[in-house]
């Protein structure tokens, strides 16, 4: 039996790190010290720990951190003031408010609140436009990293066929949206809870990415022999993380990004490459 190749987002995002820190030591040297803030609002064990990851990030790369942490009983007026604050703090160049936030708040209200050219997500109405539209702007995160891990394994993307199964805001919807850009020209198959047999849609892809959050879904008779996969969407359980992919999918695809060490860091990555180029834009 073969092995798939690993599509390795911790190496890829370390290097893109790399990258970026050059480019904050140039803009440090023009005066401009780039800045990303945080709104996270109660205290969901796993948002702690992707929050921290991110400011981890930003000290290595040289990006100052703004951390703003609200209580969980955060009136909708709390945490729209903490967006307005970072709005107009000329210290912050960019900034996520953490999803989820408590249902108690509406999320939509929030999120239209933030300042377009501080959109370190790409998630702001305006932004997504933009994205349909083919004008520039922020882009959202995991859609952008996928794609950046892609081209960075030399995975051919334009005229192939693409399975991407969940069509969440954060990532299905906007990555279908990037992979038909002209720069792109993938074709692509959206497959949701509706979806009659997302199984033979996945069976025709040469690329295969799973982020639905239902655990070992994609199974290894879903893949064609050696075409691409990536395991996006994570369930936690008392066992530990389990991806959206089998494990076993690894005996039939050609290279495979694991739901640990594959997208989550580029996610991150693409993170602090909206920061810097909004520094850079000024
Ligand atoms: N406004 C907003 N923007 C987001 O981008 C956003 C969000 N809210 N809410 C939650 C999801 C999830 N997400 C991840 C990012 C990195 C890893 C990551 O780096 N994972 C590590 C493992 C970390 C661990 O062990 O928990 C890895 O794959 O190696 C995972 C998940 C960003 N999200």
């Amino acid at each position: 039996m073969t092995t798939a190749t690993l599509l390795d987002g911790k190496a890829a995002a370390a290097e893109i790190k790399r990258e970026l820190a050059g480019r904050v030591t140039i803009l440090k040297g023009r005066g401009v010290t780039p800045g990303l803030g945080t709104i996270l609002v109660g205290d969901d064990p796993a948002s702690h720990s992707y929050v921290g990851g991110k400011h981890r990030d930003c000290a290595q790369v040289g990006i100052a951190s703004i951390r703003v942490h609200l209580p969980a009983d955060a009136t909708q007026a709390d945490v729209e003031a903490a967006v307005l604050r970072l709005n107009a703090d000329p210290a912050c160049t960019g900034f996520i408010v953490q999803l989820p936030l408590p249902a108690h708040i509406d999320t939509h209200a929030v999120l239209q609140l933030i300042d377009p050219a501080k959109d370190a997500d790409g998630l702001h109405p305006a932004n997504l436009g933009r994205l349909v539209l083919g004008i520039p702007g922020a882009l959202p995160c995991t859609p952008r990293g996928i794609i950046e891990l892609l081209r960075r394994h030399h995975v051919p993307i334009t005229g192939r066929q693409f399975c991407v199964i969940g069509c969440g805001i954060t990532v299905g919807r906007p990555l279908g949206l990037m992979l038909t850009r002209k720069s792109e020209h993938a074709t692509v198959t959206l497959c949701h809870e509706a979806t009659q047999d997302t199984a033979a849609h996945a069976r025709v892809a040469d690329v295969v990415v799973a982020a639905a959050g239902v655990a070992h879904l994609v199974r290894p008779d879903w893949i064609k022999p050696g075409a691409t996969v990536l395991s996006v969407g994570i369930t936690r359980t008392v066992e530990g993380i389990l991806g959206d992919v089998h494990p076993d999918v690894e005996q039939v695809a050609g290279s495979l990004a694991p739901p640990v060490g594959g997208v989550g860091p580029m996610t991150r990555a693409m993170l602090l490459t909206n920061i810097v180029e909004a520094a850079e834009r000024g």
